[in-house]
């Protein structure tokens, strides 16, 4: 078995996350002084803070909540690439990269270097890019952002074309540290019934 690496941002009340959007925090319900054996914590948290899955209900009343997703996209065999000094992330950025037989694509822009504070601008998915992707067979994208589309984005465009395509969205993953390359991931949801969106402990296996 190989090393298992992190990819995942940390949740503490430091974690940046989308402007006037509900903060992580965390907090003791009950002191192990006030109930005389434990401590107990509760936190409150955007579903979409941190390294997190987007369901289709974000941004779509009819749909699929976080239950409703199938555990194996985010398990299984994922492929690495480093895309450099990208402004946009489009078909003409993976002119020269095999994608043949990728599942899970996970891209490493390094566009948000300072994770304690939210972005002003990221690399967004161009919404073409969706078709040729699902072409290739790819079912889940992950990104080291915060969002698959412009951030001042209301139309979510990105976000829409991939969901019509079958491409799941995995964002904030942290790629700093990886080399590109195929390992295996696991980053799964919570069981969350009604949410739409979940935070995700996601880890890369190195594949030996
Ligand atoms: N939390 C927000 C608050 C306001 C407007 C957008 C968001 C988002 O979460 C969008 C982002 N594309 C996301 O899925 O994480
Ligand atoms: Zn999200
Ligand atoms: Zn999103």
């Amino acid at each position: 078995m190989g090393r298992l690496l992190d990819i995942s941002q940390r949740l503490d009340h430091q974690t940046a996350g989308w402007p006037g959007d509900t903060p992580f925090t965390y907090s003791l319900a009950w002191t192990k002084a006030e109930s005389g054996s434990v401590n107990v914590g509760k936190f409150t948290m955007s579903t979409h803070i941190g390294t997190h899955i987007d369901a289709p209900y974000h941004f779509d009343n009819e749909g699929k909540r976080v239950i409703d997703l199938d555990p194996q996209l985010y398990v299984g065999v994922a492929r690495v690439i480093h895309l450099h000094d990208c402004r946009t992330i489009g078909i003409g950025s993976f002119a020269g990269v095999d994608l043949e037989g990728v599942t899970r694509l996970l891209v490493r822009t390094g566009a948000w270097p300072d994770r304690s504070a939210f972005p002003k601008q990221i690399p967004p998915v161009e919404p073409e890019l969706a078709a040729y992707l699902a072409a290739k067979g790819v079912r889940l994208l992950g990104l080291d952002l915060p969002s698959v589309d412009p951030l001042d984005s209301k139309e979510l465009l990105a976000h829409h074309a991939l969901t019509e395509h079958g491409v799941h969205i995995l964002e904030g993953i942290v790629l700093d540290h990886i080399d590109a390359g195929d390992y295996e991931l696991i980053a799964l949801p919570l069981p969350l019934t009604e949410a739409d969106g979940s935070p995700v402990r996601a880890v890369l296996r190195e594949l030996t």
